[in-house]
């Protein structure tokens, strides 16, 4: 009986992937599987870079940002012709079970292959985006977190030297976690996320008074969804009347070695990836909500709307009016 279980990183990388990798390999030996890696993500898987692990080709990854087995966004993915080549690599190989480590993406990505050839596949969340519906963590939010606060930190030592405001755009795609979290957590100004609606007259009213007050400097944080960041900075500029600086943090965000949670959380969600595929799960995602572990239906996560937890949302009320 085959019983290979291949595992793959895909989407963009982000902090956790490597510990993820690690743990899912000796947590998958150990529980009498074949582990084997796919590099390249599902580039990968089509083009059959795929070879048995062992332990010598894991150990050391821990503290190391990324993703060892690199990833990729194939558009040939999309393409039966593509995925019946990388379903005929696996077969060759005896690999009957997946791990994907990766977005709601390429959940999706395994959840067409899966109907395509019946290959079950155990879902890791990681993105620094934490857009997945279903889960309130994903790998590398706290990474990714920590390097954003650090940079806000920095330009507030500038911006408060220089009297002068500063628009700092931060990823997270349609999602605006990690911009309102770094707003709260670095005690900016503004934030302007897409999930909350903003009052720019109002927010003007504000600072205005603020500065009659004292306020020497200003830190707005803007998600990159609401494509606001060149607009508020000659806004601010402009408007308010102080010279403003706008800092696109970029892929800065994503690289770092993961921290002590990202470490942990990869470590619980690879144990909980194996056990779901052995308890004959395939097609699940591992989720955390509410302090819990636990695992999820495709359908309940790649096929659903994220939401900004409610009481995130009520806290930026304040910062976008
Ligand atoms: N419906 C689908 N069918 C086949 N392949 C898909 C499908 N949806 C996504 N994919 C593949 O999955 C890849 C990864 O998806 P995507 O680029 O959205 O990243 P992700 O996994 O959501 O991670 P992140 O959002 O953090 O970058 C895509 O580039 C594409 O190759
Ligand atoms: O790495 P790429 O392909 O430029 O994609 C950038 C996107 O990926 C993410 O870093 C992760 O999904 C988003 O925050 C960002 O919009
Ligand atoms: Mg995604």
């Amino acid at each position: 009986m085959a019983n290979g279980i291949a595992i793959m990183t895909s989407g963009g990388d982000s902090a956790g992937m490597n510990p993820a990798i690690k743990c899912a390999v000796e947590y998958a030996a150990q529980r009498g599987h074949e582990p084997f890696l796919v590099y390249d993500g599902l580039r990968g898987l089509i083009d059959d870079k795929i070879v048995p692990s062992t332990r010598e080709l894991v150990s050391g990854i821990m503290h190391r940002g990324g993703t060892m087995l690199r990833s990729s966004r194939s558009k040939r993915f999309f393409d039966l012709k593509f995925r019946r080549q990388a379903y005929e690599n696996l077969q060759r190989r005896g690999i009957d079970k997946l791990i994907v480590i990766g977005g709601d993406g390429s959940f999706r990505a395994l959840n067409q292959f899966y109907a395509d050839f019946g290959i079950p596949f155990a879902g890791i969340p990681a993105t620094i985006d934490n857009d997945i519906a279903g889960t309130d963590y994903c790998l590398g939010v706290d990474t990714a977190l920590n390097i954003i606060r650090q940079s806000i930190d920095s330009i507030r030592d500038t911006a408060s030297s220089f009297s002068r405001a500063f628009v700092v755009e931060v990823m997270g795609r349609h999602c605006g976690y990690l911009a309102l979290v770094s707003a709260l957590s670095c005690g900016a100004e503004v934030c302007l996320v897409p999930e909350v609606p903003y009052d720019l007259d109002k927010i003007g009213i504000r600072l205005r008074k603020e500065i009659a007050e004292g306020r020497g400097y200003i830190l707005a944080i803007t998600a990159e969804g609401t494509k606001m960041a060149d607009y508020l900075t000659r806004w601010i500029n402009d408007t308010i009347g102080m010279e403003t600086r706008l800092t696109v943090l970029g892929h800065v965000q994503r690289g770092g070695s993961p921290t002590v949670l990202d470490r942990i959380m990869a470590y619980k969600f690879a144990v909980a990836a194996v056990d779901a595929l052995d308890a004959g799960a395939t097609n699940a995602i591992m989720v955390y909500r509410d302090g819990t572990y636990g695992s999820l239906p495709i359908d309940a996560v790649a096929h659903q709307q994220y939401k900004l937890d409610p009481a995130l949302f009520r806290l930026a009320g304040p910062l976008a009016t």
